[in-house]
């Protein structure tokens, strides 16, 4: 089968997205991991599907698939390049758009000048929702991978994310946190860890070692988790830019029972065909 798709990213984490209004388009999970190949197949982070919505007040559904294959609930990243996609498509003409995620429903708004803001929802810090094995407390858990002890946030952004305040980003915890995320039995889903310095009240440096992927250039959902943890512990003010290795994405909690709103870019990168 011939496959067309689009090549995007947003602050270099990128994604390969494809209509599946259009046409029924479904992936195994040997097709993904292909595809996701930065050798062998396309190179992507995250696979896109766009769909016809299942509920009739939304305009659309998009399924987010991680390199590995699996199957997640939210992607912020990917939501912005979401919206350029199905307004490039002319698949709508609406500047506001409500999708079906797994994680529920988002609503995303272009703006002039190709920026995107994305409602992404509330988050939560009931470990179980991640899920994350502990009793839910207001206090930083603390969890060790290997010999090491971190002191995390666990968020959940509708995806699990556990936050690590550092003093200083360096190569170091990147590298070691494989044993956090990979196989630690208090995540049996897994979850994405985000490294954050917080240089002022309103701004953070990230790194984010994504479940399902690794280090990427920079992850919405991570700077979501990231900057209401950082405002939950006390450490950040409701309005953030966080400085990822890719770029600059704004991020707006006003607390508890608001949503978080993320403001970044969306870029095409090329259009391409591949055989399945
Ligand atoms: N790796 C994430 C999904 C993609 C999130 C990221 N690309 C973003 O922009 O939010 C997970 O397994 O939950």
């Amino acid at each position: 089968m011939l496959l067309k798709f689009t090549k995007m990213h947003g602050l270099g984490n990128d994604f390969v997205v494809v209509d599946a209004v259009s046409r029924k388009v479904f992936f195994n999970k040997q097709q993904i991991e292909k595809l996701s190949d930065r050798n062998w197949g396309i190179g992507f982070d995250q696979l896109l599907v766009v769909e016809p919505p299942t509920n009739p007040d939304m305009d659309f559904r998009y399924r987010i698939y991680n390199s590995d294959g699996s199957e997640v609930e939210h992607c912020g990243n990917g939501a912005r390049c979401f919206a350029k996609f199905v307004l490039d498509r002319e698949l709508t003409n609406k500047r506001i758009i409500n999708v079906e995620t797994k994680r529920g429903a988002i609503q995303l708004r272009v703006l002039d000048g190709g920026l995107v803001t994305v409602d992404m929802g509330e988050p939560s810090f009931d470990p179980n929702d991640l899920p994350f094995t502990a009793e839910p407390s207001d206090a930083l858990y603390s969890i060790m991978a290997g010999d090491v002890e971190y002191f995390m946030t666990p968020v959940s952004v509708g995806n699990p994310h556990a936050v690590i305040k550092v003093d200083q980003l360096t190569d170091d915890e990147v590298a070691t946190v494989e044993t956090l995320i990979e196989c630690h039995e208090r995540f049996p889903r897994k979850v994405n860890v985000g490294f954050m310095q917080v240089i002022s009240p309103d701004e953070i440096k990230l790194r984010v070692y994504e479940r399902g992927v690794g280090e990427t250039q920079a992850c919405g959902t991570g700077a979501c988790a990231a900057v209401v943890a950082g405002i939950k512990q006390g450490w950040l003010s409701p309005k953030v830019t966080a400085h990822l290795r890719g770029g600059d994405l704004h991020i707006e909690w006003q607390g508890e029972g608001s949503p978080i709103l993320m403001t970044g870019p969306a870029e095409k990168v090329f259009e391409g065909q591949i055989y399945l």
